[in-house]
């Protein structure tokens, strides 16, 4: 079976294990269901095409182990099995539906076309068919994914089903290693800068691939699979709601700093103030910040950060800050605010100061802090650390950092750093060049000052002895 020889003949770790995840979940899904109680719901989407193949693997591998195959069968000859669902739309992208059709074709796939939307049509099949589970390519990120699990009954007000998502722990990294690894065609579209896909009249081309063909003056996309940052993949996708505009714009668990994209900020539009102004406030109250996520600014994509950084149920509606929110807004207060009322399910604690007009979230150890520029954040900062409610703030003390400068090159301090970094795994030592031929700054940041003049004192002398076999 092919896709199975190409990964088991690959030497990426991770996708095996995820290659094998997702295919013990096939296994015991057939296992658990007769093959027409299955179905896989098909669009020609990266992440459906990827299902498809593992679906293939699966069933072949479901077959060999209970003595149905011995292996041998060309996979040309092998009939696609499972019944296949397409819901076929007049928005969708020509290149989507042309796709979807020739992959059956070759894979031998019979497709079941239903033009109904997705509720509808699923009632229909579910009243003519025994079907009991069907397949999906949902994963993670998806907005759709919230609250997903590999087996999750179909929700209330849908027909009764299990949702099956043998990828449901895939990241956009790992879809691609699976495409290019298993070499499989795939749609077109993400050969051209697209790297989800709706429909024709909500989505475009990546803008985080944008190339600019400076010769002809019109806009050049690279392939999906060049986008670095997977949680950006949704870029192209215009977004569900604008209800919320301006709100949760940082986040931060201590470590990591979520900011929703206001005005295109990752499209670099405006400039990030928020960020930089956030992770010196954090600084310099002992925290570090090793990651910064940029975010759709809409209540899924930011709930879908959270749900990463610390795992946290649905956002609920949420009457104390609804009310808060109808006092700042008075007659203003429509619908659209009672979205901005939706908290993540499971808050701990909401925390009111004299200085803010509505109080400030806090959910476990995530801070959800609503300014929308540098000012906003600074009262919001002071009320939160005047508050001092959090034992996230009280807990540490502040950095002390210390720097030396030295003309010596970045091959020859390289090897004392590691030594001093190995003697003080608890100080942090950065470098920087401020010029190619500028002289190195070295920084040394921790807790304890007596720890950071060692360290520095240790390095210095490493130097020195350097600089003076150099002069030897
Ligand atoms: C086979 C299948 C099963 C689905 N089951 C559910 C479900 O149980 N609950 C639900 O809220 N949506 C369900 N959906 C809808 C998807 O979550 C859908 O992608 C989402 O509502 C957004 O669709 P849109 O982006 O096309 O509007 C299902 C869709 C398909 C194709
Ligand atoms: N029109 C459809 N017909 C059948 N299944 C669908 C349809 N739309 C979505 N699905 C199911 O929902 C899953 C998730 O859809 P989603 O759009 O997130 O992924 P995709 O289309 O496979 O890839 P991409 O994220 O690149 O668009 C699909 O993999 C597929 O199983
Ligand atoms: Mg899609």
């Amino acid at each position: 079976m092919e896709i199975d020889k190409a990964i088991r003949e690959s030497d990426d770790r991770r996708l095996k294990a995820k290659y094998n995840n997702a295919i013990y979940v096939i296994q015991r899904a057939l296992a658990l269901y007769s093959i027409e109680e299955v179905a896989f719901s098909f669009n020609g989407g990266k992440d459906s095409t990827v299902l498809l193949h593992l679906l293939r693997a699966g069933h072949f591998l479901h077959q060999v182990e209970y003595g149905h195959s011995n292996g041998d069968l060309s996979d040309r000859e092998f009939t696609f099995p499972i019944r296949t669902i397409y819901f076929e739309s007049p928005s969708a992208f020509p290149e989507i539906s042309s796709f979807t059709y020739e992959t059956a074709d070759s894979y031998g796939v019979q497709l079941d076309i239903l033009r109904q939307d997705f509720k509808s049509g699923l009632e229909a099949l579910l009243k003519a068919k025994p079907i009991r589970a069907i397949f999906l390519g949902v994963r993670i990120g998806d907005p759709t994914a919230v609250g997903q699990e590999q087996f999750s009954p179909s929700s209330s007000g849908w027909p009764p089903f299990m949702r099956v998502n043998p990828i449901l722990d895939w990241s956009y990294r790992d879809v691609w290693a699976f495409l290019l690894t298993c070499k499989v065609q795939y749609c077109g579209l993400y050969d051209q800068g697209y790297t989800s896909i709706g429909s024709i009249h909500d989505t475009v081309p990546n803008a985080l691939l944008c190339i600019k063909d400076s010769a002809v003056g019109k806009q050049k996309f690279r392939p999906a699979y060049m986008l670095s940052d997977g949680r950006l993949e949704r870029a192209g996708r215009a977004r569900k709601s604008s209800l919320i505009a301006g709100r949760v714009p940082a986040v931060s668990n201590g470590l990591k700093c979520v900011e929703p994209n206001q005005s295109s900020l990752s499209f670099g539009i405006i400039e990030d103030q928020l960020g930089p102004s956030l992770c010196r406030k954090l600084h310099s109250i002992g925290w570090l910040v090793s990651q910064i996520a940029i975010v759709q600014n809409d209540v899924d994509s930011v709930a879908e950060e959270v749900e990463r950084r610390k795992s946290m149920s649905d956002m609920v509606p949420d009457e104390e800050y609804k009310e808060y929110l109808s006092q700042l807004f008075g007659d203003k207060y429509t619908g659209d605010h009672n979205e901005m009322a939706r908290l993540p399910e499971g808050i701990t604690e909401l925390l009111q100061h004299e200085k803010l007009p509505v109080p400030l979230i806090m959910c476990h150890n995530v801070i959800v802090l609503s300014a929308t520029n540098v000012d906003e954040l600074d009262v919001q900062w002071d009320a939160l650390i005047d508050s001092r409610s959090t034992s996230l703030l009280t807990s540490l003390g502040p950095f002390v950092s210390k720097h030396l400068t030295t003309s010596l090159t970045d091959i020859e301090v390289a090897q004392p750093l590691s030594k001093i970094s190995v003697e003080f795994p608890d100080i942090y030592i950065g470098c920087y060049r401020k010029s190619r031929t500028g002289p190195l700054a070295i920084t040394f940041e921790g807790k304890d000052q007596e720890k950071v003049e060692a360290a520095m004192e240790a390095i210095s002398l490493k130097l020195s002895s350097v600089v003076k076999q150099i002069s030897l």
